[in-house]
């Protein structure tokens, strides 16, 4: 219904547009010219690339204007560049219009469309959306556009997304714009699609976008603005148009961006210490995108991963081959936006324009010649990404763009980075005889060159001063000397224009400067002779635009995964499985490893449903965080197509990742800390699923400890429920006993070595089980020079409270049952893995048998336990002293009367700690009371669900 209430006045713009399109460079100005009476007032901002931000008015439609302009960090300069590049993830400059429309619902559906003005690329994506449109932000966040189009009337009265949009703009680089509603149409995406796509990719795009009404409209609005707004045209064939469905890649918010220090460290915004830095040893700017786009939004498809896992495996295994394509790779510039460059035609060019696609032009002469190195790098691959790399090079492919270049451009022209060397390519890039002029103005430019270097020299010898010939694009050429060349003598007066710069002192002669100016003048005589046989050549060069991207796309894939070889061929990684169970042996944290001096310890992980919520408990500093980051590390690696550092990994897809990681290293961590960890954690539990993983550290910290534990334990819950992959790292031990026995939990913990009374070892290692060293707090304390005094008193303290408070929780019957039942599925989930199994018939017979042993012992004393209870034998060794008495007899009638704080307890604890601590002695009393009672819900639980 949209779509044809906007049809009618917006398809004949369109129909205008693909006629001018369809035809050549020029038509840009008269498709402009047609819409004079709207760009009018924009012609002055034609090059600002921001038409509202200058003067907020409208003159697309005289309705929209940047909503955000009261706010401070919206009120730009109305350059399109330079990008600030402060985004939260340090994204690239570049140049992206986003067009975004949603159907409103229960679910929204969200329509994006993302213009890449410096890549040429159009990327589209339909979304369905939970109400906190988690994952259109996502999107958004991993472009990070510089500006976001919405529907006008999204903000009047203000949508839910524009609120959102709005709050999340403060980790964006962007700025929002409104624009009429009658710009969203889907038969004017639908008509750009068919004119502007490259010829082989209509019908491919057309198919995928069918059904995505909201993302065709969302192309049309941004394609729409950009030649309205900002002036630039795509030509006919010209634009990348890509579908990225969103269910193709894992969803990561930015706070776990942040927390997992993807592609920023979290210290230290400039650092290297970071996935992405780890992992960058891209060579071409194409590849550093590709890796960063991928590490923000990791692959879910198991064919595409394991395609470039065979590449990785290809490259890190030939070394010939490994080191011939590094090589080809290594001088390649930033193809995609020459290409692009190439592509998109300026309104109204200027001289620059023109100079500028001379050197386009000799970009992309040095572009196809250093293609072929690549091709024959890769002789000889056979995985089957290598292989489509090396097709994508072969010179059928390229030869038809070097053959027209070649005719055009002078065989002996390169690329020269330097400014004087780069003017005189572009002198004589064109080939005699397109222009007969041309020669002509060639000479002058030459005599000129020849003049002004003769005058340097005469300066030199006149004044006898070393002057040394120096050339910039603003001054051109100018001469400089060491300060101390001038030893105590005045610069003679005949020198103008006199900078200090450090130690040395620049300057220009009266004589010189007009020798600069001859000399350009003859320098533009040669591009303007030049210009019509450049344009031409540019025009024939757009027919091939589509291979030459798709090389360009080949390239940057070779890139990076040449970029993860060389990290995989120099440290111990191993290709990752894609299965059903996550297995890692000897893991390592890839960045730790890397940056710390010490020796880093593996550990093993194995999670599958059965064990899908563990428990990391463990003193402070033993390892707990670096062991459940390193897992989430490791599973993006494993899902952008690396290798891992581990002996072995295998890993289910992921479709969610979640970390929920204390970046506050203060144990005291404050309200407002916990208020945002609250939030954070809300998150997750509204998002989480079966084919997430949460990593989740020390929650509930910031508030009392009873509350935080109760807090901790609810939240353990949901996610049990979600059937989620999660590694929870806490320090309530209580934790890890309420837990214990729910179906689907594992606890772990770290290591300590504490054989020595007075020290404390950190080893680092994973075992099973919850930690049991509990006075950690007070070795540590020795460690730092309190007096003794005051650690002997604390000991004693700890000493009286711990035999006050523990009492060992008796086993019911209810804990025996479940134990049984997790035991059975344990075994259950074991076979069905044997029977999956690709072990070698002799390893698998000996691993049933000792499955078998560790059953029948384990079971066997389980049913010994159950037989025991059953017989109303109960043993209580550990129960000692008079204190304990109040608690037993507190405690004893059933399970069901225990009662949180048991005051009885308290007093004698009390008198005992000589009114030492005595609150904490009441927290700790009511915990374990809450503990135990928690514990019997726990257990009715489980028994209800098994009886289900
Ligand atoms: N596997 C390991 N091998 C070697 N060193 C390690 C390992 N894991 C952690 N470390 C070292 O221990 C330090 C503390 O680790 P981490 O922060 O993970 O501990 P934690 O238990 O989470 O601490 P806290 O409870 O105080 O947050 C790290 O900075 C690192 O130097």
């Amino acid at each position: 219904m949209a779509s044809k209430r906007v049809s009618s006045s917006y398809s004949d713009t369109v129909t205008a547009a693909r006629g001018r399109t369809a035809g050549s460079v020029s038509g840009s100005t008269s498709y402009s010219a047609g819409v004079t009476h709207r760009t009018g007032a924009s012609r002055t901002g034609t090059t600002t690339g921001r038409p509202t931000s200058a003067t907020g008015q409208d003159y697309l439609t005289g309705q929209y204007a940047t909503t955000t302009a009261s706010r401070p960090r919206t009120a730009r300069p109305g350059t399109a560049r330079p990008r600030t590049g402060v985004s939260t993830l340090g994204a690239e400059n570049q140049e992206i219009v986003c067009a975004i429309s949603e159907s409103r619902g229960i679910s929204p559906i969200v329509g994006l469309s993302f213009v890449n003005l410096d890549t040429g690329e159009a990327v589209l994506s339909q979304i369905s959306d939970s109400q906190t449109y988690v994952r259109t932000i996502h999107k958004l966040l991993v472009f990070n556009p510089t500006n976001i189009l919405v529907v006008a009337s999204a903000a009047s009265p203000k949508s839910k997304l524009f609120s959102i949009l709005e709050d999340s703009l403060d980790d964006m680089d962007s700025i929002i714009t409104l624009l009429d509603r009658r710009y969203w149409s889907e038969n004017a995406g639908l008509d750009y699609i068919q004119q502007l796509a490259f010829a082989e990719d209509v019908e491919a795009i057309k198919t995928a976008v069918s059904g995505n009404y909201y993302a065709v409209c969302c192309l049309a609005a941004a394609l729409k603005y950009i030649e309205l707004g900002m002036s630039k045209t795509f030509p006919y064939r010209s634009l990348r148009i890509k579908y990225e469905p969103s269910e193709g890649s894992m969803m990561i918010d930015l706070s776990t961006m942040k927390a997992l220090e993807l592609v920023q460290n979290l210290t230290k915004a400039k650092s290297k210490d970071c996935l992405f830095g780890l992992l960058n040893a891209t060579q071409t700017p194409m590849g550093g995108r590709l890796l960063r786009s991928n590490i923000l939004q990791p692959l879910t498809d198991r064919d595409t991963l394991g395609t470039r896992y065979d590449a990785l495996e290809e490259l890190s295994t030939k070394e010939e081959m490994f080191f011939a394509v590094r090589q080809a790779l290594k001088p390649f510039l930033d193809v995609d936006r020459i290409l692009t460059q190439l592509i998109l035609v300026p309104a109204q060019p200027s001289l620059r324009d023109t100079e500028q696609a001379v050197n386009n032009v000799i970009m992309l002469k040095q572009f196809t010649s250093l293609i072929r190195p690549v091709f024959e790098a890769l002789l000889g691959s056979r995985s089957s990404m290598l292989l489509e790399v090396r097709n994508l090079c072969s010179s059928e492919n390229v030869d038809p763009v070097q053959n027209l270049v070649n005719e055009v451009i002078n065989e002996d022209t390169t690329y020269a980075s330097q400014p004087l060397d780069l003017r005189n390519q572009r002198t004589y890039a064109v080939r005699s005889g397109v222009n007969g002029l041309l020669d002509v103005a060639r000479q002058t430019y030459k005599e000129a060159m020849i003049d002004a270097l003769q005058h340097i020299s005469d300066l030199s010898e006149e004044h006898d001063l070393p002057l040394q010939t120096k050339f910039d694009n603003t001054r051109q050429f100018y001469l400089r000397l060491h300060a101390e060349d001038l030893a105590q003598r005045t610069l003679p007066a005949i020198f103008i224009n006199v900078y200090r710069k450090k130690d040395n002192v620049e300057f220009q002669t009266l004589d010189l400067l007009k020798h600069n100016q001859k000399i350009s003048d003859a320098h533009t005589e040669v591009i303007l002779m030049s210009d019509k046989a450049v344009q031409e050549l540019i025009l024939a060069v757009r027919e091939h635009m589509g291979s030459l991207f798709k090389i360009c796309e080949g390239i940057a894939m070779l890139d990076m995964i040449a970029s993860f070889a060389q990290l995989v061929t120099s440290q111990d990684y191993v290709r990752p499985q894609l299965s059903d169970t996550l297995a890692i042996r000897a893991g390592r944290h890839p960045i730790r490893e890397k940056i710390q001096d010490t020796n880093f310890i593996p550990n093993d992980v194995y999670a599958t449903q059965q064990k899908r919520f563990q428990i990391i408990t463990g003193c402070n500093m033993s390892g707990k965080s670096t062991y459940i980051r390193s897992i989430a590390m490791m599973t993006v690696m494993a899902q952008i197509g690396c290798f891992v550092p581990a002996q072995y990994a295998s890993f289910p897809v992921i479709r969610q990742l979640f970390a929920r990681i204390s970046l506050d290293d203060n144990i005291e961590a404050n309200a407002s800390t916990f208020a945002a960890e609250m939030r954070e954690t809300a998150f997750i539990l509204r998002n989480v699923d079966g084919q997430s993983m949460a990593i989740i550290d020390e929650l509930g910290r910031g508030t009392s400890t009873r509350d935080g534990l109760a807090i901790a334990i609810a939240i353990a819950e949901a996610l049990v429920e979600s059937r989620a992959l999660v590694w929870f790292a806490t320090h309530f031990r209580d934790l890890a006993t309420i837990m214990a026995e729910r179906n689907g939990v594992v606890n772990l913990h770290l290591v300590i070595n504490n054989a020595d009374q007075d020290r404390l070892e950190m080893l680092y290692r994973v075992s099973s089980g919850a930690v049991e060293e509990e006075h950690y707090g007070l070795k540590l304390a020795k460690v730092v020079p309190l007096p003794t005094d005051v650690i002997e008193y604390a000991e004693m303290v700890s000493a009286t409270l711990e035999r006050a408070g523990k009492k060992k929780a008796r086993a019911s019957l209810a804990v025996v049952v479940a134990r049984k039942r997790k035991l059975m599925l344990n075994l259950k989930e074991h076979l069905v893995q044997a029977k999956d199994s690709q072990m070698a018939d002799a390893d698998l017979s000996q691993w049933l048998r000792d499955l078998q042993r560790e059953f029948v012992v384990r079971m066997s004393a389980l049913e010994e336990e159950e037989r025991e209870i059953r017989e109303g034998v109960v043993r209580d060794e550990e129960m000692e002293g008079s204190e304990l008495q109040s608690v037993r007899e507190g405690t004893a009638e059933t399970e069901s009367t225990i009662r949180p704080g048991t005051r009885g307890s308290v007093v004698e604890s009390r008198e005992h700690a000589g009114g030492f601590v005595e609150d904490e002695a009441v927290e700790r009393m009511e915990i374990d009371s809450t503990s135990e009672d928690m514990l019997t819900v726990q257990h009715t639980r489980s028994e209800s669900i098994s009886a289900r």
